[in-house]
């Protein structure tokens, strides 16, 4: 039965016992007394479920308080961490720049003096073979003199962009001073090495920028020297100074090997 069938019956019980003509019959009474029980439970189960209606009201709003204070801190957590990887990517990048500007010759990108020094002690520290190369510009002042200093500079970016590009990916090439370079050929032996050498000059040789409409190209001189086990790389780097100079003293646009 539905609650309204269940109205329904009791309005018609309310009906007949509120007629004059069953006033005094033996059931009235009981009627009476089962319709206003009836009435009791009804009232006091509309009060329930009233009750019940309002704590569940008042769940669903502190549930939906509860939901929005948590959205609003996880935004806050999210803007956070956005702030705070934002600025870790900073922070990478400026290491980065700190450590390319710590390791880099600024004007050709190069590895610098302190690179090639740290890889060439570890080179030794670990007992591994190599053999380097000291390569100099030949009479590269007069450039600067006739041309200026930045087109001095001109040529040297445009050497060491052509170095970069015969080189392998496990040579290291840097710039050693003014118009000094160096390589680090490791796990390589000196006639190899020489082949590398020679053909680099060759390459730098064919390199040209143009001036007030004169195009410009240099020779390099070189000195190789291949590591021999127990010396200090120190020892391996005079020799290979040795055999530039004698490239410069032998005419330039050459490529010496220091004796063995
Ligand atoms: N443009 C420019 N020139 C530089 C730089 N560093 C050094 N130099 C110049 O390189 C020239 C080197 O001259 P020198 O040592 O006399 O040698 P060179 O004229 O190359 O002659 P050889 O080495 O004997 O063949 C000098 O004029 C320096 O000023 C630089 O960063 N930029």
């Amino acid at each position: 039965m539905t609650r309204r069938d269940e109205q329904a019956l009791l309005e018609r019980v309310e009906a007949l016992l509120a007629e004059p003509d069953h006033a005094g019959h033996p059931l009235h009474e009981v009627l009476e007394a089962l319709a206003a029980q009836y009435r009791s439970q009804q009232h006091q189960l509309e009060r329930l479920i009233s009750i019940s209606d309002r704590y569940q009201q008042l769940a669903l709003e502190a549930r939906q308080v509860t939901q929005k204070r948590y959205e609003r801190s996880l935004r806050r957590q999210q803007k956070l961490s956005r702030i705070s990887d934002g600025y870790q990517a900073m922070m990478r990048e400026r290491n980065q720049a700190l450590h390319q500007a710590s390791t880099h010759d600024p004007l050709t990108q190069l590895a610098n003096r302190r690179l090639i020094d740290e890889r060439l002690r570890q080179l030794e520290a670990a007992g591994r073979p190599y053999t380097l190369a000291l390569l100099d510009i030949d009479r590269f002042k007069s450039i600067n003199d006739r041309h200026g200093h930045d087109v001095g500079d001109r040529l040297l970016v445009a050497i060491a962009a052509t170095m970069r590009e015969v080189l392998r990916e496990s040579d290291l090439c840097g710039r050693w001073g003014g118009e000094e370079f160096i390589l680090l050929l490791a796990e390589t032996r000196l006639d190899e090495a020489r082949r590398i050498v020679e053909r680099l000059r060759e390459r730098v040789s064919a390199v040209t920028i143009t001036s007030c409409e004169e195009r410009l190209s240099v020779t390099l001189s070189a000195g190789i020297s291949e590591h021999r086990i127990g010396e200090r790389h120190l020892t391996t780097l005079q020799r290979a100074d040795q055999a530039l100079l004698e490239a410069k003293r032998n005419g330039r646009d050459r490529c010496l090997t220091a004796d063995r």
